[in-house]
């Protein structure tokens, strides 16, 4: 290896280009998107307006949300065409490969996939954002019907957090539960260069279409070192065991037993760390308060014990701090979502972030090509030629 080339793996501390999108900042534990501080957009904003704030730059006027809201609305129903690959995959596949395909078809049946000017990108973004909660809500029924089902038709009358639900549970949800789910979509929106953005965008710089970059986005955002770990959090939860039956400080006692012996056997416990964030996640207080809603709006204290447990211990052995996955799975679990389906919310999340990303490397582009340091066999020869 050349020893002037430093190489730094995971591209970790590496400063890739500007954002004016988001900003992460590690030593106040903070996150601004487009200025705003998230937990004031968390504590006062319908997410279909923060999703018009990292489009635009700029929250809503009254006549934009209102007109972002009917064309939210005008865009909700499962196209026939989605509906049938969607149930032509076997309900075992992972529902993160469903959306993947949903999303890729979407690309193929979009008027304007080749279109990558501005309107059209935002028009994409847009339509995007209204269709993926059908086709999410769609693949949770399927699964638990086994197979292909009627999905719910979407409620013009409720709000794109009450009428996901709804399209998911076929009947509505009590406000504590919409807005537990309205506060997961507005932190899970948006993070600068993670993983699956910077896919997108890499996908983006080779002058590549929205879809297209979206359903790479996908495929990064599924392993459990990024957005999979919000599945990965309830299978912990699953293999230390939910007992309602038990008390609070019963299950923390078992989650810290757990935990001390995963510590002791070196394991990875996925809800913890982050590349960017050492002394915690700015996003946590804001989920964990709302974790805490649901839990006392569904008498589920054990739950409470399992997740300090777990923080607990993980703090005391090792100093690393939960992340947003670890707030977000059980609240999502205590909602009624199969374990499997956290993951695709987040996406039904992301795709802001994503598609302004997107919009935002469209604008200023330079292939996204880094160089490589070769270690492989020096140069030898085929016998004979
Ligand atoms: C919304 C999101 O995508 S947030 C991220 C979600 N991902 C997870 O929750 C997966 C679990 N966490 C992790 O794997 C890591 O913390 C990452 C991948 C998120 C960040 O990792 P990196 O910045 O590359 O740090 P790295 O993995 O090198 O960890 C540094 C040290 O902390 C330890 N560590 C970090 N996270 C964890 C964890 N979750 N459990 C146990 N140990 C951990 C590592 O083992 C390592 O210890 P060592 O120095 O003794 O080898
Ligand atoms: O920023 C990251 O690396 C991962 C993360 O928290 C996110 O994408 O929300």
């Amino acid at each position: 290896m050349n020893e002037t080339t430093e190489i730094r793996k995971g591209l970790n501390g590496v400063v890739a280009d500007v954002t004016a999108i988001s900003k992460v900042n590690p030593e106040t534990n903070s996150l601004l998107y487009r200025g705003y501080p998230v937990p004031e957009l968390a504590a006062s904003q319908p997410f279909e307006a923060v999703a018009h704030l990292l489009w635009t730059g700029e929250l809503p006027t009254t006549v934009e949300l209102e007109a972002a809201l009917r064309h939210e609305r005008s865009h909700r129903a499962l196209a026939p065409e989605v509906k049938t690959v969607m149930d032509s995959l076997p309900t075992s596949c992972h529902p993160m490969d469903s959306v993947r395909t949903a999303v890729s078809l979407l690309g193929g049946l979009d008027p304007d996939a080749e279109d990558s000017s501005p309107e059209a990108e935002r028009e994409k973004a847009r339509r995007l954002f209204a269709q993926l909660p059908a086709v999410i809500a769609y693949e949770q029924r399927r699964r638990r019907a086994g197979g292909p089902t009627d999905p719910v038709p979407p409620r013009e009358d409720l709000d794109y957090s009450r009428n996901f639900l709804w399209m998911t549970f076929g009947e509505e949800q009590a406000d504590e539960i919409v807005e537990a789910f309205r506060v997961s979509m507005v932190l899970y929106a948006e993070h600068s260069f993670n993983a699956s953005t910077f896919t997108a965008r890499v996908i983006t710089s080779t002058l590549s279409d929205l879809h297209s970059a979206v359903t790479g986005a996908i495929g990064a955002l599924k392993g459990s070192l990024h957005g999979g770990a919000n599945e990965a959090v309830m299978h912990t939860f699953d293999e230390i065991g939910i007992r309602p039956e038990e008390s609070q400080d019963e299950a923390r006692a078992r989650a810290k037993a757990w935990m001390d012996d995963a510590l002791a056997q070196k394991k990875k416990v996925m809800g913890f760390g982050h590349r960017v964030y050492k002394h915690g996640d700015s996003r946590v207080p804001t989920m964990k308060t709302a974790m805490d809603t649901m839990i006392e709006h569904v008498g589920r204290p054990e739950v409470l014990g399992l997740y300090d447990g777990l923080e607990q211990s993980m703090d005391e052995a090792k100093g690393i701090k939960p992340n947003l996955d670890y707030p977000a799975g059980p609240t999502y679990h205590l909602m009624g979502f199969d374990t499997e389906m956290f993951t695709p919310l987040f996406i039904a999340a992301r795709i802001t972030g994503w598609t302004a990303h997107i919009m935002e490397q469209r604008a200023a582009n330079s292939l996204i090509r880094p160089l490589s340091e070769y270690d492989g066999p020096d140069e030898r020869h085929v016998p004979g030629v």
